[in-house]
């Protein structure tokens, strides 16, 4: 019952590795390298954002499933160690859920040191565990924060929790993860905040990304017509602030960037939908039950965790990974005739 409510219905023992080219790197067969893992930790979360999960949230991983933090630093030492995997980010659900959090991170910084280690969050209690997490040796947090209207937070994530996030923020900031970024996923309900979200991202000296809704909702709300698109974000912005484009840094960045009122502070956008940065797509996905997802939105998945937990060595793994990613798509689709959201919601992948 559990699997097929989280949405998995896909998971494959191995797949075909036909004409890929003799590199131990992540390549597809578009050309493209991942470079950037992300490794969900969790289905669990405080919050129940309305464009993630159900309002009961997601039915519970059966503890035997899920990763344990051994595995997953294992797992993560072979992405590096084997794969070319250069920055590792931790998400879920949320992953301060964990309590093993500290020691999974203290785990991945002692196996793979230099690497960066950050990870997405909602914020809910880092305020005690930021400075133990730094310790631990994670790098740099990104932050997701709709609104910083009490009232508008509560009625998107459901839950009256918005003085807890920005106590996670302040003591992130004073913990010394940085660049601190927030993640705001934009909603007609919260478009006309947006102005005063910004305001105080600049005068927190925070960096505000705004995210287009991808159909990636549990309860299959999303509609083209009803998203809030950067175009419409850019308007309301702009009545406000001036704007002038910037661009990516990085080309693979999900975020472009747009300088404010002449700089040096910028606003990103992260347009999934209607700007698509597939083509540069250089992300591997672990999800809790210890699959390999090559795309967010892709339910085909290679399992890892049976092979792992039957004996198998660091270079059996990595063979499984490679296909896995090997049999990538070139892209989410969203908008192409016949596009069906995948399986899994966000917060079953791990954004
Ligand atoms: N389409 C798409 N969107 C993504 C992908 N990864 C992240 N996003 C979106 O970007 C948002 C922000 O992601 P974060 O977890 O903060 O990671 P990031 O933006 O890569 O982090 P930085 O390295 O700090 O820029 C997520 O909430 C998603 O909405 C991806 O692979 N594909
Ligand atoms: C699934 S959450 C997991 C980490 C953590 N709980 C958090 O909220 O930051 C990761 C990111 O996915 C984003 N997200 C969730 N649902 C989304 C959707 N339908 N479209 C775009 N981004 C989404 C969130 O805003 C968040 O930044
Ligand atoms: S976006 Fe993050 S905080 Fe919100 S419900 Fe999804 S996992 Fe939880
Ligand atoms: S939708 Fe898939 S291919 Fe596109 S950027 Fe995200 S993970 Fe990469």
């Amino acid at each position: 019952m559990t699997t097929v409510s989280m949405g998995i219905p896909q998971v494959r023992r191995g797949v075909s590795l036909d004409g890929r080219p003799d590199t131990p790197e992540l390549v597809d067969r578009f050309g493209r390298v991942a470079r950037d893992l992300r490794v969900s930790i969790t289905e669990k979360c405080s919050l129940r954002c309305t464009y993630c999960m159900p309002e009961e949230g997601l039915p519970p991983i059966p503890i035997e499933n899920l990763l344990t933090a051994a595995e997953i630093v294992r797992l993560v030492t072979i992405a590096v160690h084997d794969l070319g995997v250069r920055e590792v980010r931790f998400t879920g659900g949320e992953p301060l859920m964990r309590a093993d959090l500290e020691e999974l991170i203290a785990g991945c910084a002692a196996a793979v040191p230099g690497i960066p280690l950050a990870m997405t969050t909602n914020a809910i209690g880092l305020e005690h565990r930021a400075r133990r997490l730094a310790r631990a040796g994670l790098t740099r947090v990104n932050v997701s924060l709709d609104s910083v209207d009490r009232r508008h937070f509560a009625q998107l994530t459901r839950r009256d929790r918005l003085p807890s996030v920005l106590a996670g923020i302040r003591a992130a900031a004073d913990a010394g993860l940085a660049p601190l970024k927030i993640n705001a996923v934009l909603m007609p309900e919260t478009l006309p905040g947006a102005p005063d979200l910004l305001q105080w991202c600049l005068e927190a000296g925070v960096a505000l990304r705004f995210i287009e809704e991808m159909p990636l909702d549990a309860d299959h709300n999303w509609a083209r017509e009803h998203m809030v698109s950067a175009e419409r974000l850019l308007a309301v912005l702009g009545e406000r602030f001036s704007l002038r484009e910037i661009g990516r840094e990085d080309p693979s960045a999900p975020a472009e960037e747009w300088s404010v009122d002449g700089g040096p502070q910028t606003v990103g956008i992260i347009a999934s939908v209607t700007r698509s940065f597939c083509a540069d797509c250089d992300r591997t996905r672990l999800t809790a039950e210890g699959t390999v997802r090559s795309c967010l939105f892709s339910d085909h998945e290679v399992d890892l965790r049976g092979p792992l937990r039957s004996g198998a060595d660091d270079a059996a793994l990595a063979r499984l990974w490679r296909g896995a990613m090997w049999n990538k798509w070139a892209g989410h689709g969203i908008g192409a005739e016949g596009f069906e959201p995948p399986e899994r919601s966000m917060g079953a992948i791990g954004g």
